[in-house]
Protein backbone atom coordinates (compact mmCIF):
# COMPACT_ATOMS: atom_id res chain seq x y z
CA UNK A 1 0.00 0.00 0.00
CA UNK A 2 1.40 3.13 -0.93
CA UNK A 3 0.50 6.56 0.41
CA UNK A 4 1.26 10.16 -0.78
CA UNK A 5 0.55 13.14 0.85
CA UNK A 6 -0.03 16.61 -1.44
CA UNK A 7 0.65 19.66 0.87
CA UNK A 8 3.25 19.32 3.43
CA UNK A 9 2.29 22.32 5.65
CA UNK A 10 0.98 22.17 9.08
CA UNK A 11 -1.37 19.88 9.05
CA UNK A 12 0.13 17.53 5.85
CA UNK A 13 3.46 17.47 8.19
CA UNK A 14 1.48 16.39 11.68
CA UNK A 15 -0.02 13.70 9.87
CA UNK A 16 3.26 12.62 8.35
CA UNK A 17 5.04 12.96 11.73
CA UNK A 18 1.94 10.81 12.99
CA UNK A 19 1.69 8.27 10.32
CA UNK A 20 5.56 7.26 10.56
CA UNK A 21 5.35 7.12 14.13
CA UNK A 22 3.31 4.50 13.95
CA UNK A 23 3.10 1.04 12.55
CA UNK A 24 0.06 2.06 9.74
CA UNK A 25 3.05 1.20 7.26
CA UNK A 26 6.75 1.50 6.32
CA UNK A 27 8.02 4.83 6.01
CA UNK A 28 9.52 3.33 2.58
CA UNK A 29 6.11 3.55 0.80
CA UNK A 30 5.28 6.80 1.86
CA UNK A 31 5.57 9.79 -0.46
CA UNK A 32 5.49 13.75 -0.16
CA UNK A 33 4.71 16.48 -2.87
CA UNK A 34 4.84 20.17 -2.01
CA UNK A 35 5.98 23.00 -4.49
CA UNK A 36 8.09 24.12 -1.51
CA UNK A 37 10.94 22.00 -2.52
CA UNK A 38 13.17 22.82 0.39
CA UNK A 39 10.54 21.58 2.73
CA UNK A 40 10.40 18.37 1.18
CA UNK A 41 14.13 17.84 1.08
CA UNK A 42 13.94 18.37 5.15
CA UNK A 43 10.84 16.13 6.03
CA UNK A 44 11.80 13.55 3.85
CA UNK A 45 15.02 13.50 5.75
CA UNK A 46 13.90 13.70 8.93
CA UNK A 47 10.86 10.95 8.71
CA UNK A 48 13.18 8.62 5.68
CA UNK A 49 10.17 8.91 3.24
CA UNK A 50 10.03 9.63 -0.81
CA UNK A 51 9.62 12.89 -1.93
CA UNK A 52 7.88 12.92 -5.60
CA UNK A 53 8.61 15.07 -8.29
CA UNK A 54 5.55 16.51 -8.75
CA UNK A 55 1.73 16.28 -7.82
CA UNK A 56 1.22 13.88 -11.41
CA UNK A 57 3.94 11.69 -10.44
CA UNK A 58 2.44 11.01 -6.61
CA UNK A 59 -0.97 10.75 -7.97
CA UNK A 60 -0.48 7.74 -10.18
CA UNK A 61 1.86 5.84 -7.59
CA UNK A 62 -0.71 5.99 -4.56
CA UNK A 63 -3.07 4.04 -3.41
CA UNK A 64 -4.02 6.47 -0.86
CA UNK A 65 -3.53 10.23 -1.69
CA UNK A 66 -3.97 12.58 0.76
CA UNK A 67 -4.57 16.21 -0.21
CA UNK A 68 -3.72 18.95 1.99
CA UNK A 69 -3.26 22.29 0.29
CA UNK A 70 -5.26 25.14 1.30
CA UNK A 71 -9.02 24.56 0.27
CA UNK A 72 -8.81 27.64 -2.20
CA UNK A 73 -5.82 25.28 -3.95
CA UNK A 74 -7.60 22.19 -4.36
CA UNK A 75 -9.09 22.72 -7.56
CA UNK A 76 -5.48 23.54 -9.15
CA UNK A 77 -4.59 20.30 -7.55
CA UNK A 78 -7.30 18.33 -8.47
CA UNK A 79 -7.39 19.55 -12.14
CA UNK A 80 -3.46 19.15 -12.42
CA UNK A 81 -3.94 14.96 -11.25
CA UNK A 82 -7.16 14.39 -12.21
CA UNK A 83 -6.18 12.26 -15.70
CA UNK A 84 -3.56 10.37 -13.09
CA UNK A 85 -5.95 9.05 -10.69
CA UNK A 86 -7.30 5.20 -11.35
CA UNK A 87 -10.87 3.51 -10.60
CA UNK A 88 -8.72 2.48 -7.12
CA UNK A 89 -6.71 5.32 -6.34
CA UNK A 90 -8.94 6.42 -2.95
CA UNK A 91 -8.58 10.11 -2.62
CA UNK A 92 -8.69 11.90 0.67
CA UNK A 93 -9.07 15.26 1.46
CA UNK A 94 -8.91 17.06 4.42
CA UNK A 95 -9.57 20.79 3.57
CA UNK A 96 -11.95 22.94 5.39
CA UNK A 97 -15.01 23.53 3.66
CA UNK A 98 -14.84 21.31 0.38
CA UNK A 99 -17.32 18.73 -0.08
CA UNK A 100 -17.22 15.11 -1.56
CA UNK A 101 -19.27 16.80 -4.20
CA UNK A 102 -16.90 19.42 -5.53
CA UNK A 103 -14.28 17.00 -5.48
CA UNK A 104 -16.62 14.78 -7.59
CA UNK A 105 -17.16 17.28 -9.92
CA UNK A 106 -13.79 17.46 -11.01
CA UNK A 107 -12.52 13.98 -10.77
CA UNK A 108 -15.34 11.92 -11.53
CA UNK A 109 -18.30 10.34 -9.50
CA UNK A 110 -16.51 6.89 -10.28
CA UNK A 111 -13.73 7.70 -8.37
CA UNK A 112 -13.24 7.05 -4.69
CA UNK A 113 -13.72 10.18 -2.66
CA UNK A 114 -12.91 10.76 1.30
CA UNK A 115 -13.54 13.95 3.06
CA UNK A 116 -12.21 14.11 6.82
CA UNK A 117 -11.19 16.78 9.24
CA UNK A 118 -8.43 16.41 11.45
CA UNK A 119 -6.74 18.36 13.46
CA UNK A 120 -2.66 19.11 14.40
CA UNK A 121 -2.74 17.04 17.64
CA UNK A 122 -1.59 14.20 15.06
CA UNK A 123 1.86 15.04 15.46
CA UNK A 124 1.47 13.67 18.94
CA UNK A 125 -0.38 10.69 18.14
CA UNK A 126 -3.40 12.38 19.58
CA UNK A 127 -4.97 13.74 16.79
CA UNK A 128 -8.97 13.76 16.23
CA UNK A 129 -10.49 13.02 12.69
CA UNK A 130 -14.05 12.89 11.19
CA UNK A 131 -14.32 10.87 8.41
CA UNK A 132 -17.30 10.81 5.51
CA UNK A 133 -17.25 8.80 2.23
CA UNK A 134 -18.20 8.80 -0.96
CA UNK A 135 -20.19 6.12 -2.35
CA UNK A 136 -17.50 4.12 -4.59
CA UNK A 137 -16.04 2.95 -1.20
CA UNK A 138 -15.92 -0.38 -0.03
CA UNK A 139 -16.17 -1.90 3.83
CA UNK A 140 -12.45 -3.17 3.62
CA UNK A 141 -11.03 -0.11 2.38
CA UNK A 142 -13.47 1.94 5.71
CA UNK A 143 -11.11 -0.20 7.84
CA UNK A 144 -8.01 0.72 6.12
CA UNK A 145 -9.19 4.35 6.12
CA UNK A 146 -9.82 3.98 9.86
CA UNK A 147 -6.62 1.96 10.43
CA UNK A 148 -4.69 5.04 8.77
CA UNK A 149 -6.73 8.19 10.93
CA UNK A 150 -6.28 5.91 14.07
CA UNK A 151 -2.17 5.69 13.56
CA UNK A 152 -1.75 8.98 14.43
CA UNK A 153 -5.14 9.80 17.15
CA UNK A 154 -8.89 8.84 17.17
CA UNK A 155 -11.56 9.16 14.69
CA UNK A 156 -15.34 9.08 14.26
CA UNK A 157 -17.22 8.54 10.90
CA UNK A 158 -19.88 11.30 10.87
CA UNK A 159 -22.46 12.40 8.22
CA UNK A 160 -20.74 15.17 5.68
CA UNK A 161 -23.52 18.04 6.83
CA UNK A 162 -21.80 17.85 10.29
CA UNK A 163 -18.32 18.24 8.81
CA UNK A 164 -18.95 22.24 9.50
CA UNK A 165 -19.60 22.33 13.08
CA UNK A 166 -17.12 19.25 13.51
CA UNK A 167 -14.43 21.82 12.44
CA UNK A 168 -16.21 24.34 15.14
CA UNK A 169 -16.00 21.75 17.96
CA UNK A 170 -12.60 20.12 16.45
CA UNK A 171 -10.82 21.15 13.62
CA UNK A 172 -10.06 24.28 15.19
CA UNK A 173 -10.32 23.68 18.56
CA UNK A 174 -6.65 23.54 19.46
CA UNK A 175 -6.16 26.92 18.77
CA UNK A 176 -9.01 27.88 21.13
CA UNK A 177 -7.43 25.72 23.50
CA UNK A 178 -4.05 27.72 22.81
CA UNK A 179 -5.64 30.59 23.44
CA UNK A 180 -7.13 30.03 26.65
CA UNK A 181 -3.67 28.38 28.28
CA UNK A 182 -1.69 31.37 26.83
CA UNK A 183 -4.32 33.57 28.91
CA UNK A 184 -4.51 31.59 31.84
CA UNK A 185 -0.67 31.68 32.19
CA UNK A 186 -0.84 35.77 31.85
CA UNK A 187 -3.01 35.19 34.04
CA UNK A 188 -0.50 33.32 36.09
CA UNK A 189 2.03 35.86 35.20
CA UNK A 190 0.32 38.75 36.59
CA UNK A 191 0.28 37.05 39.99
CA UNK A 192 4.26 36.38 39.80
CA UNK A 193 4.43 33.02 38.85
CA UNK A 194 7.38 32.36 36.37
CA UNK A 195 5.74 32.04 32.69
CA UNK A 196 7.97 28.80 31.24
CA UNK A 197 6.81 27.37 34.89
CA UNK A 198 3.17 28.71 33.75
CA UNK A 199 3.24 26.76 30.79
CA UNK A 200 3.87 23.42 31.95
CA UNK A 201 1.51 23.57 35.35
CA UNK A 202 -1.16 24.48 32.16
CA UNK A 203 -0.25 21.81 30.14
CA UNK A 204 -0.41 19.48 32.13
CA UNK A 205 -3.55 20.40 34.14
CA UNK A 206 -5.48 20.88 30.63
CA UNK A 207 -4.17 17.33 29.76
CA UNK A 208 -5.37 15.79 33.16
CA UNK A 209 -9.31 17.36 32.75
CA UNK A 210 -9.78 16.37 29.48
CA UNK A 211 -8.12 12.72 30.80
CA UNK A 212 -10.62 12.67 33.37
CA UNK A 213 -13.56 13.19 31.29
CA UNK A 214 -12.57 10.40 28.39
CA UNK A 215 -11.61 8.02 31.69
CA UNK A 216 -14.53 8.21 34.21
CA UNK A 217 -17.07 9.25 31.51
CA UNK A 218 -18.61 11.64 33.95
CA UNK A 219 -20.69 14.75 32.90
CA UNK A 220 -18.57 17.67 32.82
CA UNK A 221 -21.05 19.60 34.97
CA UNK A 222 -20.56 16.63 37.67
CA UNK A 223 -16.57 16.96 37.13
CA UNK A 224 -16.52 20.64 37.63
CA UNK A 225 -18.51 20.48 40.93
CA UNK A 226 -16.09 18.11 42.21
CA UNK A 227 -13.49 20.81 41.78
CA UNK A 228 -16.00 23.75 43.05
CA UNK A 229 -15.96 24.36 47.00
CA UNK A 230 -18.65 25.87 48.78
CA UNK A 231 -17.55 29.57 49.39
CA UNK A 232 -14.27 28.78 47.58
CA UNK A 233 -11.18 29.88 45.09
CA UNK A 234 -13.23 27.80 42.17
CA UNK A 235 -16.59 29.27 42.37
CA UNK A 236 -15.13 33.16 42.57
CA UNK A 237 -12.94 32.50 39.42
CA UNK A 238 -16.02 30.73 37.61
CA UNK A 239 -18.35 33.69 38.85
CA UNK A 240 -15.64 35.97 36.79
CA UNK A 241 -15.63 33.58 33.49
CA UNK A 242 -19.46 33.46 33.54
CA UNK A 243 -19.84 37.34 34.04
CA UNK A 244 -17.61 37.98 31.09
CA UNK A 245 -20.41 35.25 29.20
CA UNK A 246 -17.78 32.80 29.22
CA UNK A 247 -20.12 29.86 27.48
CA UNK A 248 -21.96 32.17 25.10
CA UNK A 249 -18.86 33.58 23.73
CA UNK A 250 -17.36 29.64 23.34
CA UNK A 251 -20.92 28.94 21.54
CA UNK A 252 -21.01 32.14 19.18
CA UNK A 253 -17.12 30.93 18.46
CA UNK A 254 -18.54 27.77 17.59
CA UNK A 255 -21.02 28.79 15.16
CA UNK A 256 -19.18 31.67 13.72
CA UNK A 257 -15.99 28.83 12.82
CA UNK A 258 -18.99 26.30 11.41
CA UNK A 259 -20.37 29.28 9.31
CA UNK A 260 -17.37 30.23 7.97
CA UNK A 261 -17.01 26.41 6.74
CA UNK A 262 -20.05 26.44 5.10
CA UNK A 263 -19.83 29.99 3.50
CA UNK A 264 -16.40 28.49 2.17
CA UNK A 265 -17.95 25.47 0.87
CA UNK A 266 -20.60 28.05 -0.55
CA UNK A 267 -23.83 26.56 1.29
N1 LIG B 1 -3.91 23.61 10.23
C1 LIG B 1 -4.88 22.91 10.81
O1 LIG B 1 -5.02 22.84 12.04
C2 LIG B 1 -5.86 22.16 9.96
C3 LIG B 1 -5.91 22.32 8.60
N2 LIG B 1 -6.82 21.63 7.85
C4 LIG B 1 -6.82 21.77 6.39
O2 LIG B 1 -5.55 21.37 5.95
C5 LIG B 1 -5.21 22.04 4.76
C6 LIG B 1 -3.81 22.60 4.87
O3 LIG B 1 -3.78 23.53 5.93
P1 LIG B 1 -2.40 23.91 6.64
O4 LIG B 1 -1.54 22.69 6.71
O5 LIG B 1 -2.74 24.63 7.87
O6 LIG B 1 -1.81 24.91 5.54
P2 LIG B 1 -0.27 25.25 5.25
O7 LIG B 1 -0.26 26.54 4.52
O8 LIG B 1 0.54 25.11 6.50
O9 LIG B 1 0.17 24.07 4.26
C7 LIG B 1 -0.19 24.01 2.91
C8 LIG B 1 1.00 23.47 2.14
O10 LIG B 1 0.61 23.29 0.79
C9 LIG B 1 1.70 23.65 -0.03
N3 LIG B 1 1.18 23.90 -1.38
C10 LIG B 1 0.57 25.01 -1.87
N4 LIG B 1 0.21 24.81 -3.15
C11 LIG B 1 0.58 23.55 -3.47
C12 LIG B 1 0.49 22.76 -4.64
N5 LIG B 1 -0.08 23.23 -5.75
N6 LIG B 1 0.99 21.50 -4.61
C13 LIG B 1 1.57 21.03 -3.50
N7 LIG B 1 1.70 21.73 -2.35
C14 LIG B 1 1.22 22.97 -2.35
C15 LIG B 1 2.32 24.84 0.65
O11 LIG B 1 3.66 25.03 0.23
C16 LIG B 1 2.19 24.44 2.12
O12 LIG B 1 3.34 23.74 2.58
C17 LIG B 1 -6.27 23.11 4.54
O13 LIG B 1 -7.11 22.71 3.50
C18 LIG B 1 -7.00 23.20 5.86
O14 LIG B 1 -8.37 23.49 5.68
C19 LIG B 1 -7.67 20.72 8.40
C20 LIG B 1 -7.66 20.51 9.74
C21 LIG B 1 -6.79 21.24 10.64
O1 LIG C 1 -8.50 27.47 10.01
C1 LIG C 1 -8.76 26.64 9.12
O2 LIG C 1 -9.41 26.97 8.11
C2 LIG C 1 -8.30 25.21 9.28
C3 LIG C 1 -9.44 24.24 9.29
C4 LIG C 1 -9.46 23.63 10.66
C5 LIG C 1 -8.29 24.17 11.32
N1 LIG C 1 -7.65 25.02 10.56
Amino acid sequence: MKLGIIGAGNMGSSILKGVTSSNFLENKNITIFDLNKEKIQELSKEYGVKKAENENELAKESDILILSVKPNIIPKVLDKIKDDLSEKTIVLSIAAGISIGFIENIIGTDKKVIRTMPNTPAQVMEGMTAVSFNHNIQENEKSMIFKLLNSFGKSIEIEEKLMHVYTGISGSLPAYVYVFMEALADGGVLEGMPRDKAYEIIAQTVLGSAKMMLETKKHPGILKDEVTSPGGTTIAALKVLEDGKFRGTVMEAVKSCTEKSKEMAGE
